[in-house]
């Protein structure tokens, strides 16, 4: 497995921590939108957190505005999401549903990375990486907790069981009661990137004590951070301007 991933042009694992944005839109106008405001920013992904989209249970519809978004945004890496509600996201559904809808998406050819949530059956994990492989769509398997910070050995344990289960990109997101847990989620990246990884992995502690660990991931071993265009999608992202500055201030000094 490659240190590092290349998708569009953009490589994630080598050098300054890329941007991911994510698009929030609820309806098809507002969706076409943020498409174009994301062509005007500084970023590197945009992700369309699609749990957020009001027609979200209509594959066809999904599949329609996909079409549209990727004509928008052109050349941009794009990462399908759909966060569940039981991880910080919008809506929930039916697992069934879960690995149909990436399952028909990541064949489609118009995006080039899917998310999916670590705690899902074993099985059904591994069979929608075949068929995202098969079209040439990398997999982030993700985790989110937002109430706590697991110890540290229980963040690196679930990053190497998403390695493990073929995800190109481990990923997790941790909420700090203290700013202790978020020493606690770079010791584990840190620990995980030097150890166990032999791909790029993402990792935040989220809200206004965790910004650090958003903005530190080169140094740590966080190959992408999420920055905020008008509304985030998850506490303590940062505007995403600003982010690239510090990124940029951070990569000139290492
Ligand atoms: O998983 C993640 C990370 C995230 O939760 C964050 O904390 O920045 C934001 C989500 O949109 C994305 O899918």
């Amino acid at each position: 497995m490659s240190r590092t991933i290349t998708v569009k042009g953009v490589t994630l694992g080598a050098g300054a921590t890329k941007i991911c944005v994510p698009m929030v839109g609820k309806t098809r106008q507002q969706l076409k939108d943020e498409a174009a405001l994301m062509t005007t920013l500084d970023l590197d992904v945009v992700e369309w957190r699609v749990d957020f989209f009001e027609q979200v249970e209509d594959i066809a519809a999904v599949k329609e505005i996909l079409m549209q978004i990727r004509s928008i945004l052109k050349d941009i890496p794009l990462l399908f999401t759909f966060r569940s509600a039981k991880e910080g996201g919008e809506r929930e559904v039916s697992t069934d549903f879960y690995f149909q809808l990436n399952r028909e998406i990541a064949t489609t050819g118009q995006v080039e990375l899917i998310d999916v949530e670590l705690f899902n059956e074993e099985q059904a994990i591994e069979e929608l990486i075949e068929v995202a492989h098969a079209h040439d769509v990398f997999v982030i398997i993700s985790n989110h907790d937002f109430d706590k910070t697991p110890p540290r050995d229980e963040i690196v344990a679930r990053l190497k069981r998403a390695q493990d289960l073929g995800g190109d990109i481990p990923k997790i997101a941790v909420m700090p009661i203290s700013p202790l847990d978020v020493l606690t989620l770079l010791e584990a990246t840190y620990r995980m990137k030097e150890q166990y990884a032999d791909r790029p992995i993402i990792t935040m502690s989220m809200a206004g004590a965790g910004v650090i660990s958003r903005i530190a991931g080169e140094v740590f071993g966080s190959a992408l951070t999420f920055g905020a265009a008008n509304k985030a999608s998850a506490p303590g992202q940062v505007a995403v301007g600003e982010l690239r500055n510090v990124l940029s201030l951070l990569h000139r000094n290492l």
